[in-house]
């Protein structure tokens, strides 16, 4: 069996973000990202900061840890990074999951492929804003969606679009005119990402996410689009592994 980068196996937990916000969960968090967002929350998974974190496992090593950590107290599992759509091995354990009837949720930013996503059960694409210093390659993310319109029926998938600032805003918006077909979700930036003081935090987040509400409310041409905070940050703060 193949070898994957893990840097943290947690949970259960709940998802904290998108679609399935609330949803009890076990993460895998794999190693190494193709994009170097400003903003980012997990940048110890590509930045060299967590290194020393890493570990390489198999599959089935994968599934032994899960099943160590969450014994029978789960049915869901999130793989996120980092970027894990980097790593086609990760099919290995998207497979183990599914034998043990393990429904599966993703989170990428939509710039790669891999086979495996026809076998998630909840996908969510995040294409990255301008605030985040990234590019989006239209290219590769309408080829990801146009392949996805072969997908199994009971796969769901959405685009969420983290939002800092206007511009943000509006290339969220632009993704929607674009994407029309696909279920759209807002998520407050979070731009304090290492501070302790979860208080002040949590005060600051909530100031943002009413900012972000009332620019939806206010917004004729933005109809059908869900606004969600990362419920995780408000429960625990900044703190990894939750
Ligand atoms: C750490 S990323 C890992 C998965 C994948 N690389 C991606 O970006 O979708 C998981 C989610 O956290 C979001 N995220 C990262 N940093 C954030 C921040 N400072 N505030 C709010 N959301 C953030 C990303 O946009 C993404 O939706
Ligand atoms: N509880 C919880 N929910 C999350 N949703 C997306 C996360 C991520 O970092 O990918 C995340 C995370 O790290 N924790
Ligand atoms: S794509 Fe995701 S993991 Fe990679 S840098 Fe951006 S937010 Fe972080
Ligand atoms: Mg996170």
């Amino acid at each position: 069996m193949s070898k994957i980068p893990v840097m943290e196996i947690f949970g259960p937990t709940i998802q904290g973000e998108g679609m399935v916000v609330g949803q009890k969960t076990m993460f895998v968090r794999t190693a190494g990202c193709d994009y170097s967002c400003s903003w980012c929350d997990s940048a110890f998974t590509w930045d060299g900061s967590g290194k020393h974190l890493i570990t390489q496992m198999t599959a089935d090593e994968i599934w032994a840890e899960l099943k160590r950590l969450g014994g029978n107290g789960f049915s869901f599992v999130t793989l996120s990074g980092g970027n894990p759509v980097l790593l086609r091995h990760l099919g290995e354990l998207v497979a183990i999951l599914k034998e043990n009837n393990v429904k599966i949720g993703v989170e990428t930013q939509g710039s790669k492929w891999q086979e495996w996503l026809y076998e998630i059960d909840e996908l969510t694409i995040s294409p990255k804003p301008p605030s985040s210093g990234m590019t989006t390659d239209y290219n590769m993310l309408s080829e990801i969606i146009e392949k996805l319109k072969t997908r199994n029926p009971n796969q769901q998938i959405s685009l969420k679009i983290v939002v800092f600032n206007q511009e943000d805003y509006d290339y969220a918006k632009q993704m929607h005119f674009r994407y029309p077909s696909i279920p759209l979700y807002l998520q407050v930036g979070n731009d304090d990402i290492h501070t302790t003081d979860d208080g002040k935090l949590v005060q600051h987040l909530l100031t943002k996410y009413e900012a972000l509400i009332n620019l939806v409310i206010a917004d004729e041409e933005l109809k059908d689009v869900k606004v969600l905070p990362q419920l995780h940050t408000l429960i625990w703060g900044n703190k990894r592994g939750v």
